[in-house]
């Protein structure tokens, strides 16, 4: 038995809302047209002219699932994506164990197979226990089901062990995804060096921390041949580099944060919150404006969220010794659709590129997509309610958010993966 989507609204590619239906069969988009009558047994939603999107991909959420349960598990986590309209996310490998083998990596699908509420695509890490010592086997991971490789959490230091990965990572035809951080330059800091910094005598970290490695590994990925992922680009000196890597004609792509696009240094209150630090930090004013522009142009490929809970207890130490990171699942859309669609800074088609096709593009994936043949992957969005973004309703176990209280439209009220609704709104 199918199902019928009626009066929806979808945003065609010169940026305008049309009326459309959507015929739903054994979890295929069976038909998109104007109007679709109902001939079938299909069950009928009445979408009341709310938005319709392909379901969202973020390729950048950490499940904590095996071994930080406590701030995260696969279950709360992919609940928390599918209430925000996502229906692909990838998971980071900073977990104990870390999927560093062909065994773990295996158990960890298990566990996507029996608790993940839409589709999950797990990382495995480039270096045993992500120390950055050993690489681990690419061979047997990818053929296991690795999506790509990656040590989010900590940048990889040597240049030697970084070239080799990406010349593995190409053997076997997968991305490295790379956390650009140099050791050497992190200064011990908690919030990006500048006059934010020293007006809070706070340790900074530079933003050269970052960018040193990006233009780095740009120039090793040519050398391999590789596809090479910037994780969370922060900088304008880190858009740059990556902007001269593709004039040169070198595979690399890059994913920027909501909170990277929406936030400066300047915001964090002078409580000195912890729920505004993350790795990287938030930046300064130009660093924000380059990310956008880095977006416009094309620089940049597409938005990931990054949605790294902690709890309460771990983030109530200081902004010092509270463990970097933010949850991001269940306010992405209506951020960016209230904070850059609805001031003209993107298009709504252009917001929902980024969130969507862009990613599945940049990693080959057939996500992203509404259209007749491809997976029923769906999210409806209520653009006209205006909510308070309230950490209280978050599915996910973290609520460590700087954006609480933010007044947002642009919620998701009903979220379809492979066919089956995962989420919907009710109250
Ligand atoms: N982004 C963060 O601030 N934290 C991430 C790690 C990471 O993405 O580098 C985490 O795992 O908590
Ligand atoms: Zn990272
Ligand atoms: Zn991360």
């Amino acid at each position: 038995m199918g199902t019928l989507l009626k009066n929806g609204r979808i945003v065609t590619d010169r940026n305008e809302l049309e009326c459309c239906d959507i015929l739903i069969e054994d979890g295929f988009i069976e038909k998109v047209a104007e109007t679709i009558e109902q001939e079938t047994d299909a069950v009928v939603i009445d979408l009341e002219g709310q938005l319709v999107i392909p379901g969202m991909v973020d390729l950048h959420v950490h499940l904590r699932e095996p071994g930080g349960e406590h701030k995260e598990t696969i279950e709360t986590g992919t609940k928390a994506a599918a209430r925000g309209g996502f229906t692909t996310i990838a998971a980071m490998p900073n977990t104990r164990p870390v999927p560093d083998d062909k065994e773990t990596l295996l158990k960890l699908k298990e566990r996507i197979e029996k608790t993940a509420v839409v589709r999950v695509l797990p990382y495995a890490s480039i270096t045993k226990r992500q120390i950055g010592e050993e690489l681990t086997d690419f061979d047997a991971l990818k053929e296991a089901g690795a999506f790509a490789f990656t040590d989010d959490g900590v940048g990889v230091q040597n240049a030697g062990k970084m070239l080799e990965a990406m010349k593995e990572a190409q053997s076997v035809n997968a991305a490295i995804v790379a956390h650009c951080e140099e050791n050497t330059l992190i200064n011990k800091g908690s919030v990006h060096e500048g006059s934010f910094s020293k007006q809070h005598s706070l340790h900074g970290i530079p933003s050269v921390c970052e960018s040193v490695h990006i233009a780095r590994d740009v120039l090793l990925a040519e050398a391999a041949h590789a596809h090479y992922h910037v994780c969370h680009i922060s900088t304008k000196e880190s858009v740059r580099a990556v902007r001269d890597a593709k004039r040169a004609g070198i595979n690399v792509t890059a994913e920027v944060t909501p909170h990277h696009l929406l936030l400066c240094d300047e915001d964090i209150p002078s409580s000195l919150d912890p729920n505004y630090k993350m790795n990287p930090p938030l930046r300064g004013k130009e660093d924000r404006d380059a990310l956008i522009e880095g977006l416009l142009d094309g620089t940049i490929d597409f938005i990931a969220t990054d949605h790294a809970p902690h709890t309460e207890e771990e983030k109530s130490v200081g902004i010092e010794r509270a463990p970097f990171g933010i949850v991001g699942l269940e306010t992405a859309f209506p951020l960016l659709y209230t904070n850059l669609v609805e001031k003209g800074i993107l298009t709504l088609k252009q917001l929902v590129d980024f969130l969507t096709i862009k990613p599945a593009q940049a990693f080959e994936l057939p996500y992203g997509r509404l259209q007749e043949g491809s997976i029923a992957d769906i999210a409806v969005i209520d653009l006209n309610n205006e909510i308070a973004i309230d950490p209280d309703k978050f599915l996910s176990k973290g609520k460590n958010t700087p954006f609480k209280g933010w007044e947002c439209k642009g919620w998701p009220t009903l979220t379809i993966s492979e066919g089956n609704i995962v989420w919907q709104h009710t109250e």
